[in-house]
């Protein structure tokens, strides 16, 4: 980014009182959520499951089945800061949060040993659900680890023997899990094939059972990263028209440069906990220097009042500390331009 035609406003105190008139995060939120239904059904299911395994029995591949191949989806509430959000599957009064266990997808295989040690206590408390993948083909001491780790467990464990298209023989499937069964009670074990996508149907209604009957915890229609993203420049928008009002830019846009959470710590040397807070760095597009003069306003107060208002509603809605940057910048012709449209997230629109 050019320095030169940027201005920053680092908004840091997050105490301010926010006595402005607008929108409230709910609002925004009910804008992209208008279609949700009014009504949660009294049988509706909900539940964080953890993926386990050792590396490359395909934990990943069977994640992005079951979710439908949405990538990255991520959502925030408070229950979640235990968990890393990896997926949510809403379908059929069913919504399953997926969640990752740190460690999950290093390759050595001490790190397995570590990692479910840690898994043990931490990333499976909590969760209502542990799926165990395993690779048809082959059963290896790594395997033994995870499942010595998930005897202890207390919750329910549903085996699922990934890579069956891999079997040959058909008829030796039963066998297997015959003797995949008598290593843990299991409370199901569900062969299946991630990669071609056989018997996920099975595998939606097993883990379905295996949830709680709970509201939905995420919204109906589920949250991407990028819509996540979108949502933090839509407020950044919402509070530049507010702002300018008649002066506003129309051809002006608001791109989200990264969104970065950093986990609660506690610092070494004083011992105070540190909250999480995430980290969001937006530009504003303008297509001349005067809209830029216009955006940043006498002595930066304009930009300043964006900057405050945006981050007070971005707290709101993702429920923690926001560290807010804000830069103007001078963007001749990118309105013509598709892929910058489509970078801008305007194919979502
Ligand atoms: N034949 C076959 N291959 C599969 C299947 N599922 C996954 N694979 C392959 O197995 C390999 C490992 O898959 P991943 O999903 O990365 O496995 P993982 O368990 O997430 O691996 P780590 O990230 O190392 O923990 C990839 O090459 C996949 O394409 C399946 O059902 N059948």
């Amino acid at each position: 980014m050019d320095d030169s035609q940027a201005n920053t406003i680092t908004p840091s105190d997050s105490s301010n009182n926010d006595n402005t008139d607008h929108a409230s995060p709910q609002d925004v939120i009910g804008q992209f959520f208008k279609d949700s239904p009014a009504e949660i059904p009294a049988d509706f299911r909900c539940g964080f499951v953890a993926i386990v395994g050792r590396p490359n029995v395909g934990k990943s591949t069977l994640m992005n089945h079951l979710i439908g191949q949405k990538l990255s989806i991520t959502s925030r509430k408070p229950q979640t800061t235990r968990h890393k959000i990896v997926g949510i599957d809403t379908r059929d009064n069913v919504q399953a949060v997926y969640v990752d266990t740190p460690g999950m997808h290093k390759k050595e295989v001490r790190a397995i040993n570590k990692m479910m040690n840690r898994a043990a206590s931490s990333a499976l408390r909590d969760v209502n659900l542990v799926l165990f993948v395993v690779d048809s083909m082959k059963w290896v001491p790594d395997d033994e680890l995870v499942l010595e780790k998930l005897k202890n467990a207390d919750m329910p464990v549903i085996m699922v023997i990934n890579k069956v298209d891999t079997i040959e023989e058909k008829r030796t499937l039963l066998p297997l899990i015959e003797q995949h069964g008598k290593r843990m009670k299991f409370s199901d074990i569900v062969p299946v094939s991630a990669l071609r996508g056989a018997n996920l149907e099975h595998l939606h209604e097993v883990i379905a059972k295996y949830l709680p009957f709970a509201p939905p915890m995420y919204a109906i229609d589920q949250l991407t990263d990028r819509s996540e993203r979108f949502l933090a420049s839509e407020i950044v928008r919402e509070k530049i028209m507010r702002q300018l009002g008649e002066e506003l830019p129309y051809d002006l846009a608001v791109q989200i440069e990264s969104f970065k959470e950093e986990p609660a710590t506690i610092n070494e040397k004083t011992g105070k906990p540190k909250p999480a807070c995430l980290y969001i760095d937006a530009t504003i597009l303008v297509e001349r220097q005067g809209q830029k003069l216009i955006v940043i306003g006498d002595k930066g107060r304009k930009l300043k009042q964006i900057g405050m208002e945006a981050r007070i509603d971005m707290e709101k809605m993702f429920e923690q500390k926001v560290m807010l940057t804000l830069w103007v910048k001078v963007k001749g012709g990118w309105s013509d331009d598709e892929r910058a449209l489509k970078s801008l997230g305007y194919s979502d629109i």
